[in-house]
């Protein structure tokens, strides 16, 4: 049998006191961590508030290094005006006459400075004093010039950061600010080592400082400046006067020279000579014969849009040559029979010797090269490629005879004047193709090619006397007719007729071609069925 348990009076107690303890100790459990936390909490306080103390102790050490180097710009200034107080240990150099015996204009300035250290040294009145060793500019003293103060790199540099002494000195202040910025960044640059101090005996016995001399030992040490040269104010000079930039300039400065005039005279002559030719020949009236013939034919520069407009085919090599509407390029649309047949060639001939012997009229094409010969005869015949052709002067170096069926022979001549070829093988050209014209029996019209734009040259005249001479007939063929105005080619046509009226051998009328638009070669084609026609051998 279980006594039930009875607690005595002390167990009561004794349990009392437990649950007291325990409330206490519970007690001081949670003040425990409540401590706890606050001091984790203190701990992160304490990292952020060291990071926070070493980043400020940072900025004030960037601030200190900085401010040391305004010092020295300061003790700079000061030591311009004679008095040099020591910034750390960063001196500066005293060397006036260095840097000014480049500019003549500086040199005036030695006097000057001369003046004012002595003024300086002498009284404190040309300064309004301010703190021991800093002085503003007296600008009423009148020995520190304007032009001075803007060479002078040490007062403007410091005018550059101190607002005050800007204002104080007067001026341009952006200006001042510019040079300000140039100071200093020439200061970051050339920094302590090319900086030296000089100082009077005077001044370093008064500062109790060390005397240090630079290499370039300087009689006068009372100034101070920099070994580095002074930048040199950047000047625009006209030193190009043909330079079409400068051609304002060129129109104030007129030059006179003689020797190029000497040089150029002769050329100049013929330059106004050709002038002349161009100014007559812009002077020529064509009839309205002429133009009428133009216009109708549509010779000359003329818009796509015109062609259209009369019902040619663009598309279509040499389309004028073509009937209105027409959409082929077949030569069986030729009119002229003759100039049906195949184009074949049949012989070359370089010299005399060699030329062919056959029982066919033959038509030569002579003129200067590149004229557009070989051209026209691929565009007469309409068969393209037969007969070569380059814009480079001075393919065709042979007489090339090319039959035209068995009725024609036609006969592209190497070309004369200016041509891609040794002088002695052009030369050599320009005999064959003379021998050839005066001598040559089976020849029954040489159609002399003229290019439009151009005219008849001298050696087109040479040609025509000889023709002239040998009983030759030949006819003027106009060319490149599409590349001039109508109304230049009319020009030309009259102009040509008119310095051949007197010739005999001259046939009549002129043509008028393009072997580009096909402008003209119908005419040309029926004149030229009509000598093989009528031709007797
Ligand atoms: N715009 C235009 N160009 C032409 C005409 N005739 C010829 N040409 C161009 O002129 C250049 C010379 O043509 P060619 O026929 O080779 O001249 P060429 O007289 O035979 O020249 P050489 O053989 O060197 O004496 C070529 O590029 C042709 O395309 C024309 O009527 N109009
Ligand atoms: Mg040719």
């Amino acid at each position: 049998m279980v006594t039930p348990y009875r607690l005595t009076n002390r167990t009561k107690n004794h349990q009392i006191d437990l649950a007291a303890t325990q409330v206490k100790l519970q007690e001081r459990l949670q003040n425990l961590t409540s401590v706890c936390r606050n001091n984790k909490k203190h701990e992160r306080m304490n990292q952020e508030t060291r990071s926070k103390h070493s980043n400020l102790k940072k900025r004030a050490n960037f601030a200190i290094r900085k401010s040391d180097k305004f010092k020295t710009l300061d003790s700079n200034k000061k030591g311009v005006y004679g008095k040099i107080v020591k910034s750390q240990s960063r001196k500066v150099k005293v060397d006036d006459n260095a840097s000014n015996v480049e500019d003549g204009y500086y040199k005036k300035r030695n006097d000057s400075v001369k003046l004012k250290s002595e003024r300086i040294e002498g009284s404190k009145s040309n300064y309004r004093g301010r703190k021991d060793g800093e002085f503003h500019r007296n600008e009423s003293n009148g020995f520190v010039r304007k032009e001075d103060r803007r060479v002078n790199a040490n007062d403007v540099g410091s005018k550059g950061y101190n607002k005050r002494e800007s204002r104080d000195a007067g001026g341009d202040r952006r200006k001042k600010s510019e040079n300000g910025e140039n100071r200093l960044g020439f200061l970051r640059k050339y920094g302590d080592a090319k900086r030296v101090q000089l100082r009077s005996s005077a001044e370093e016995h008064k500062f109790g400082m060390k005397k240090v001399k630079s290499r370039k030992d300087v009689s006068d040490d009372s100034v101070t400046t920099f070994d580095r040269p002074r930048r040199k104010r950047r000047l625009i000079r006209v030193e190009y006067p043909h330079d079409t930039a400068n051609k304002r300039f060129d129109d104030s400065l007129p030059t006179i020279d003689n020797t190029t005039d000497q040089n150029k005279d002769p050329e100049d002559t013929e330059e106004n000579a050709e002038m002349s030719k161009n100014a007559q020949f812009r002077a020529i009236q064509p009839s309205p014969s002429i133009i009428s013939f133009v216009n109708e034919n549509l010779l000359g520069r003329r818009r796509e849009i015109e062609f259209k407009k009369a019902g040619y085919n663009i598309e279509l090599p040499s389309p004028l040559d073509n009937i209105p509407f027409s959409t082929s390029s077949e030569r069986e649309r030729i009119e002229e029979s003759v100039f049906r047949n195949k184009l074949t060639f049949f012989a070359a001939a370089k010299v005399s010797s060699s030329f062919p012997s056959h029982d066919l009229p033959e038509i030569a094409f002579a003129g200067r090269s590149n004229v557009g010969k070989s051209s026209l005869l691929n565009s007469l015949t309409r068969q393209w490629g037969v007969v070569r052709t380059s814009d480079k002067p001075g393919l065709t170096q042979t007489i090339n005879f090319f039959n035209l069926g068995p009725k024609l022979c036609l006969v592209d001549l190497p070309g004369y004047g200016f041509a891609y070829a040794k002088e002695e093988v052009k030369e050599s050209w320009e005999e064959l193709v003379k021998e050839y014209v005066s001598t040559r029996e089976e020849l029954k019209r040489v159609c002399l090619l003229i290019d439009t734009k151009w005219g008849m040259k001298p050696r087109d005249h040479e040609l025509v006397d000889l023709m002239e001479r040998s009983k030759t007939k030949y006819q003027i063929v106009l060319t490149k007719t599409d590349l001039s105005f109508p109304v230049d080619v009319a020009r030309r046509a009259m102009q040509i007729e008119e310095s051949l009226k007197t010739k005999k051998s001259a046939i009549q009328p002129l043509m008028m071609v393009s072997s580009k638009t096909g402008a003209g070669i119908r005419s040309l084609r029926t004149v030229l069925s009509n000598v093989s026609r009528f031709a007797r051998l």
